[in-house]
């Protein structure tokens, strides 16, 4: 008999707090920050990460961009709040495509995030409480004009790369339309230039998910006196936005219509949920542990309004104007940005070199994080693109 999902995590949010342990993460101040849809965001801080040395004349740093869910531990051994390996350990670390024997590499938590850079569930500066609600809407560029602020405080006027998938891929996009004369090369793998209806009418469900959750309080919850938070509505946008990372047919290869076994101590024989059920309820739980649904909301409306158009004449004419080479990477399965948004970044934008470049995998867009195989040589090759 199928069994209700574990009580999800008892504390309102998931965030990194002060006090929490920082693993190897620093935390920079980088000011009052603009915002492209209007006003201010104050005193913004980022939490980052570094590995290996900054060369004396600065030509060895690369940055390193995360997706929704990710966070500046890109690497790197487990530590004190990071209990496991970074999100692409297989491709940075000494000896890696990304030699940390070799380049200086930065992470940073995006603006919104929740692993200890300024998002919602961070302090309102003036006041004792978290911005909750009153956290304004950001942007991709903002993301990217903050960490540009991060690469000043570094001492960086140059990266030799930005290196990003999916919504890191936006930023790499970005740092090379906006950026250009401190950027070398930028690889965007499996992203788009700009989000689609059928993105942000996934994303948005996802939102409503959360937003419809009791839970949410109008986006107050981070100090609820009885602890609780949108816990559900962050486990069904997690749902579904995991079904969209993976493959119809590879879900049905791994679970198909099977029954999960073992959830009944009393009959471990007896049938409980759906595998495929299951797997999701992991997924779901684990995130609700490790992330804040205000951010997530922040950071999926920053998706929906993605377009490097944006200021700049409309996509197409953004694309054409950029001038920093690109290496542009589909997963061939990926359903959530298929071949074809890659394919338009190709064909409007002249510093795209090498054509379309397409990593096949099962996974669908989750191939960006697991199929390092394939993508170490074009990471390599953008770095070579890079460097001076
Ligand atoms: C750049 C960034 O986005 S950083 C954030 C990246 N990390 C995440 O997004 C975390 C969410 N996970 C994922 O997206 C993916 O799992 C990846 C890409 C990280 C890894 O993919 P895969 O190696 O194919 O892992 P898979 O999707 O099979 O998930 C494995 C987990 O599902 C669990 N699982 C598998 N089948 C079932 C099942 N029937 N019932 C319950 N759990 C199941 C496994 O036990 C494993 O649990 P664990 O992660 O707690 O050890
Ligand atoms: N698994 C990734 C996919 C989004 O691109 C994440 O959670 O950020």
């Amino acid at each position: 008999m199928a069994r209700a999902l574990a009580p999800a995590a008892p504390a309102a949010t998931g965030a990194w707090r002060e006090g929490d342990p920082a693993g190897h993460r620093r935390f920079a101040d980088v000011g009052d920050l603009p915002l492209q849809l209007g006003g201010v965001l104050p005193q913004v801080r980022l939490a980052y990460e570094t590995w290996g040395t900054l060369a004396a004349d600065g030509s060895n740093a690369v940055l390193v961009e995360h997706a929704l869910t990710g966070d500046s531990h890109v690497t790197g051994d487990a530590g004190p709040g990071h209990p496991t390996a970074g999100w692409w350990s297989a491709l940075v670390g000494p000896g890696g495509a990304v030699d940390t024997d070799r380049w200086f590499v930065v992470a940073a938590n995006v603006v919104g995030g929740c692993q200890g850079s300024t998002g919602p569930s961070s302090p309102r500066p003036g006041t004792s409480r978290p911005w909750g609600s009153a956290f304004p809407r950001i942007t991709v560029a903002d993301q990217v004009a903050a960490e540009a602020r991060l690469a000043d405080t570094l001492g960086i006027t140059r990266f030799a790369a930005v290196l990003g998938g999916s919504m890191g891929g936006m930023r790499s996009l970005e740092w090379a339309a906006a950026q250009p004369d401190r950027v070398g090369a930028a690889l965007v793998l499996a992203s788009a230039a700009a989000s689609s209806a059928d993105q942000i009418g996934g994303q948005s469900a996802q939102i409503t998910a959360i937003v419809s959750d009791p839970g949410w309080r109008g986006g107050d919850y981070h100090d609820a006196p009885d602890g609780q938070g949108p816990h559900t509505g962050l486990g069904l946008a997690r749902r579904l936005a995991h079904l969209s990372y993976r493959t119809a047919a590879e879900l049905d290869v791994r679970f198909g219509r099977d029954a999960q076994f073992g959830e009944d101590p009393l009959d471990p024989a007896a049938p409980g949920r759906y595998a495929v059920q299951s797997y999701l309820d992991h997924h779901a739980d684990k995130l609700v542990r490790r992330f804040d649904a205000g951010s997530y909301v922040a950071l999926t409306d920053a998706m929906n309004t993605w377009d490097v158009g944006l200021g700049r004449g409309g996509t197409e004419a953004a694309l054409a104007a950029v001038r920093t080479p690109m290496v542009v990477v589909a997963v061939d399965s990926d359903r959530l940005y298929p071949v074809a948004d890659s394919r338009r970044i190709v064909e409007a934008a002249p510093a795209v070199v090498g054509g379309l470049r397409v990593v096949t995998s099962t996974s669908g867009h989750d191939g960006f994080l697991l199929e390092a195989d394939q993508i170490a040589p074009l990471v390599t090759e953008t770095l070579r693109l890079g460097a001076r």
